[in-house]
């Protein structure tokens, strides 16, 4: 389902294979010219005052925590969430094991160019002048067929593990996306009845290999996440920054159990521009640092429209920021316009 909708969504932005077949990262003992990103203090954040808020799920307050972390960062970690430990450390097993296959047994699960699901650098690559610190591998639905071309009589686990993973974060989202919704006063009766019905998920999986210079490369470049919420299981490795008004990028700390969420473009345009669809990027450590993440992202159903929702604007008085744009139509902009995806539907 999720499958077929992205790959309408994408015929019309085939990737080029030079934007999808990732760097044998092993293989170079410098960072090649095609991926060294202009110097800057910028890429080291060494500044660890500010941090995103830590949210425990078994907190009374709960709601409005999540409510003043939404507005204020676009972003919180959450604790005490459901999600068992010894599964968080599977996914980072099993991700590790696959892109720790050679480079041509990871070929064998290619993405598409108009596709979404398989092995490849992030969809994003095509918008930036020089490549990324970084190969991914996407799951949309079952990684069965995938598994099988990367390990041919050995893929069991793997299968076991993610779609486990899938389905304990399908509830951990519902949950939380319920939270944000009772923190704006939205009950589901306020909301168009199947728009959380048959929500698109997506499961990304991310290896940041060590580099040999740090400084001149970037693991994953700035960007929002077309979701709702993006929930990220990182290793214990740091890498993942968000970018603050007025403090400018700020390490996600890894805390041990936690899990990172994102307000995506669509929570941003549901709030009505309350809360921010938070920038973020990764980047890259020396040495031994390989590090690893897991980023599921939980949208809504799409066949469905994104507006400002009509009782928030009634509550609040607000004239709407965004027009009204179905879901394939904001991937479709956003593929085509990336970083301006927003700005072209605003009021
Ligand atoms: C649903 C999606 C969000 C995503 C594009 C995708 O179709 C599948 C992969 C996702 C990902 C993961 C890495 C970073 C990112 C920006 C990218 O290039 O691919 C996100 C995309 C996104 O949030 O737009
Ligand atoms: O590696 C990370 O921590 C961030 C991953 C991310 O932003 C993504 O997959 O969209
Ligand atoms: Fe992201």
């Amino acid at each position: 389902m999720t499958t077929t909708f992205f790959s309408e969504a994408y015929r019309e932005t085939p990737i080029h294979l030079r934007h999808i077949i990732p760097l044998d990262f092993h293989s170079v003992p410098t960072v090649p010219d095609s991926h060294v990103w202009p110097k800057s203090d910028a890429f080291s954040s060494d500044d660890d005052r500010f941090s995103i808020p830590i949210v425990d799920l078994n907190d009374p307050d709960a709601v409005k925590l999540i409510g003043h972390a939404c507005e204020t960062w676009g972003a919180f970690q959450v604790i005490n969430h459901g999600i068992p430990l010894n599964l968080l450390d599977d996914m980072e097993s099993e991700t590790r094991r696959l892109f720790s296959l050679p480079a041509q047994q990871k070929m064998k699960a290619l993405r598409e160019p108009a596709g979404i699901a398989g092995y490849g650098i992030a969809r994003i690559s095509p918008f930036f002048p020089k490549y990324m610190w970084h190969e991914g591998f996407t799951m949309s639905g079952s990684p069965v067929d995938h598994a099988r071309a990367l390990w041919p009589n050995d893929n069991a686990r793997f299968c076991d593990v993610m779609e486990s993973y899938q389905k304990k974060m399908k509830v951990l989202a519902e949950q939380l996306t319920h939270m944000i919704l009772k923190s704006l006063d939205i009950s589901e009766q306020d909301l168009n009845s199947d728009i959380l019905g048959l929500p698109y998920t997506v499961l990304q999986l991310n290896s940041y290999p060590s580099c040999p210079d740090p400084n001149r490369a970037m693991g994953l470049a700035p960007h929002t996440d077309t979701s709702l919420l993006t929930i990220v299981h990182q290793s214990a490795i740091t890498g993942l920054q968000l970018f603050k008004e007025g403090l400018g990028w700020v390490s996600v700390q890894p805390i041990t159990g936690a899990l990172v969420v994102n307000v995506g473009d669509l929570l941003h345009i549901f709030s009505n521009a309350r809360f921010p669809s938070v920038l973020h990027r990764a980047v890259v450590n020396r040495d031994r640092f390989h590090r690893f993440s897991m980023a599921y992202f939980y949208g809504i159903s799409t066949d469905c429209n994104v507006s400002p929702l009509p009782k928030l604007l009634n509550i609040s008085g607000q004239t709407p920021r965004y027009r009204s744009v179905t879901v394939k139509e904001y991937v479709v902009i956003k593929s085509k316009s990336f970083d301006e995806a927003l700005s072209l539907i605003r009021i």
